[in-house]
């Protein structure tokens, strides 16, 4: 059942077309990204739907509400993530989490939630002295105080390391399997693929799709990619000539040989066939990012 429905949404700043008139639906209790490079107008879509922000045009209801018109019961269900430049630099993480759980009339126990989120030895810290992963996880347990329903988290892991980026997508998985619907904005390919049920691909104002990620890289028609280095010459004249086949490139002592079907199989034949040893055999399926350029007709710079 939809929990969020953004029907043609549409908003500019002054002559800047930010949303050029999205349409898309939330799911309760998924994962739902939204995707797209800097500047697709992400951010002013989320902020529309937590009514920070009015629409020029379309419709937005969030739990049945309208996000602008019902604005305080909007914010009892659904929680949204500071920036890190919303709390004061003193702040302890104790301090924080009490003010915040002072504006709702059932707040969680935000002892447990700093447990939860692995920081409960931090209650007595100052929020300057955390580090970049800490303020994320401090950043989460605010959106989560208010026990919302929905929870939206924007640029979670931009500045991270990889391995705090890591542990937060464990900690948005199990915000999920919690209970709450999660809509995460993000510009990074393999954290939407790793983490959401279904993305909305965004690209200068405009949805490009809404699907799973697998659904999204299945458009691309199950393309893959074998690379190898032959122990002995071979002609790519050779692969060329199977079906599955659609390229083959040498790349200085590599051959990469593109296509669709059981091409591991066709290619693997060819060198038994020719009783050429091939090292470094590898098989790459195509991935959300090759969905992206094939879907916009540009990569998705990180
Ligand atoms: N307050 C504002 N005033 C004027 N223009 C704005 C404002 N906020 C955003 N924009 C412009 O609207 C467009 C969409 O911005 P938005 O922040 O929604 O995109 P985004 O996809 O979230 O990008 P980013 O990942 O960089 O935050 C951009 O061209 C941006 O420059």
């Amino acid at each position: 059942m939809a929990i969020i429905e953004v029907v043609d949404l549409v908003k500019s700043y002054d002559e800047k077309v930010a949303v050029g008139g999205v349409s898309f639906t939330v799911d309760e209790g998924e994962i739902f990204g939204i995707l797209g490079p800097n500047g697709a107008g992400k951010t002013t879509t989320v902020e529309c739907v937590e009514g920070l922000r009015a629409a020029d045009s379309g419709t937005i209801r969030v739990g049945g509400l309208d996000p602008r018109r019902d604005r305080a019961k909007v914010r009892e269900i659904l929680g949204a993530q500071l920036q890190q430049s919303e709390l004061p630099e003193r702040i302890r993480v104790g301090e924080a989490l009490e003010l915040y759980a002072s504006f709702y009339r059932e707040p969680a126990d935000w002892r447990e939630l700093l447990g939860l989120l692995g920081i409960a030895d931090r209650v007595d810290t100052q929020y300057r002295k955390l580090s970049g992963g800490q303020k994320q996880r401090v950043s989460i347990a605010l959106a989560l105080v208010g026990r919302p329903r929905i929870a939206v988290l924007d640029e979670l892991t931009t500045g991270l390391d990889p391995q705090a980026r890591r542990d937060t997508w464990s900690l948005v998985e199990r915000v999920r399997d919690s209970g709450v619907t999660v809509v995460l904005v993000t510009h990074f390919m393999e954290e939407a693929e790793r983490l959401c049920d279904r993305l909305a691909l965004i690209d200068a104002g405009k949805l490009v799709a809404v699907d799973s990620p697998a659904g999204l890289v299945a458009r691309l028609g199950g393309e893959q990619t074998v690379r190898f280095r032959p122990t002995t010459p071979i002609g790519t004249e050779l692969f060329d000539v199977l079906p599955e086949v659609s390229s083959v490139q040498r790349h200085g002592s590599q051959v990469v040989v593109t296509g669709t079907g059981n091409l591991l199989h066709a290619v693997t034949s060819v060198l038994a066939r020719n009783q050429v040893v091939a090292a470094d055999l590898r098989i790459e399926q195509a991935g959300l990012d090759d969905a992206f350029i094939r879907l916009t007709g540009k990569a998705l710079s990180e």
